[in-house]
């Protein structure tokens, strides 16, 4: 009981010197300690601001042992004033004692934590990789955008392959009649002309059997560019099959579309050079207007006759 006493009322050991202190020398000791207490005590409440905050780090528990010896090493301070007035040497001395503990107890959890510390990567490390993975990001966007470009230029190829005619490059039987469909609709809807001129070379199976078929595939080739040399940019031309062809022409009445027609059939009677093919050939066309109303089956069996009437009348002419 006497020794309780004697620990709380700071008289258990004597103050000596103390009272003698001067009035310079007190203001430095007191004011060097109340400092780094205030100090010593702020820090551990940022800590645990920071383990509140950040309940990520997974460290909370270094922080906080961290926290509480920095506590304690304020609390040695705060005796240190004291002591000046009261002697509390043993509290202090057991304060400083539990500084010490936890001191070591935080100095060798932080050398266990070392390691660890030292394999966490660097700012700069991590900023490195973060470029590296930038860098890696970039590269991948520019392979993908390659690689959609490449896609995007063999589906148009595919397209162009699957609408065209393999041997004349026109474009086939499936594609001019779904262009011919649309037009017919466009028409419709804008009440503007449309015509078609069906053309047939004339007696070409006695060009094949004469010359051969590869002549006669020549020939095919030769008429297709006379077609195109002929025709507008705005008309579109299509192989129907054999030595059928169709030639659309958008927003063109019967009156235009007749001499154009004329002039394929000139082209290819004049103009056709194929060496293997001396005596050239003809063509037959059958010219019609789509009218109101008029489906696509109606327009080409219209053109089908007067292609007819055209080879029946003779050949090489415009009907
Ligand atoms: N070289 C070649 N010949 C083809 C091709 N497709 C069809 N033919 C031939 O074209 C010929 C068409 O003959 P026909 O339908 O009797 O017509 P035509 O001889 O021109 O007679 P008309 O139309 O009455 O003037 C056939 O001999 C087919 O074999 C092809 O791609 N190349």
């Amino acid at each position: 009981m006497d020794f309780f006493k004697e620990f709380l009322n700071g008289d258990f050991m004597p103050h000596g010197h103390c009272l003698l202190w001067r009035e310079d020398l007190l203001l430095l000791h007191v004011g060097g300690d109340a400092l780094t207490s205030i100090a010593y005590l702020l820090i551990p409440l940022a800590l645990l601001k920071l383990v509140k905050a950040r309940t990520d780090l997974h460290l909370d528990w270094m922080i906080m042992l961290f926290a509480g010896f920095i506590f304690f090493c304020g609390a040695t301070h705060i005796l240190g004033i004291i002591n000046v007035w009261h002697g509390y040497y043993y509290i202090h001395g057991l304060i400083k004692t539990l500084t010490g503990v936890i001191s070591i107890a935080t100095a060798i959890l932080l050398w266990r934590l070392l390691p660890q510390a030292i394999a966490h990567p660097s700012k700069q490390a991590l900023t490195d990789k973060i470029l590296q993975l930038q860098q890696a990001e970039q590269r991948l966007a520019n392979a993908n955008q390659t690689l959609e470009q490449e896609v995007a230029k063999r589906t148009a190829q595919l397209e162009k392959m699957a609408n065209t005619d393999d041997l004349t490059g026109l474009l086939n039987r499936r594609e001019i009649m779904r262009i011919l469909s649309l037009e017919i609709t466009r028409a419709e809807r804008h009440n503007i002309p449309l015509s078609i001129l069906m053309l047939d070379l004339d007696e070409f199976k006695q060009i094949n059997d004469t010359y051969g078929h590869h002549a006669g595939d020549k020939l095919l080739i030769a008429c297709a560019e006379q077609f195109r040399l002929t025709s507008r940019n705005i008309d579109f031309i299509g192989r129907l099959g054999g030595e059928e062809f169709l030639i659309l022409l958008p927003d063109t009445n019967y009156e235009e579309a007749k001499p154009l027609a004329e002039r394929c059939r000139m082209a290819i009677e004049k103009n056709l050079v194929v060496t293997d093919i001396p005596k050239g050939c003809t063509v037959s066309i059958g010219v019609v207007q789509w009218s109101l109303g008029m489906t696509l089956q109606q327009l080409i069996n219209q053109a089908d006759e007067l292609l007819y009437k055209a080879k029946s009348n003779g050949r090489n002419c415009v009907y």
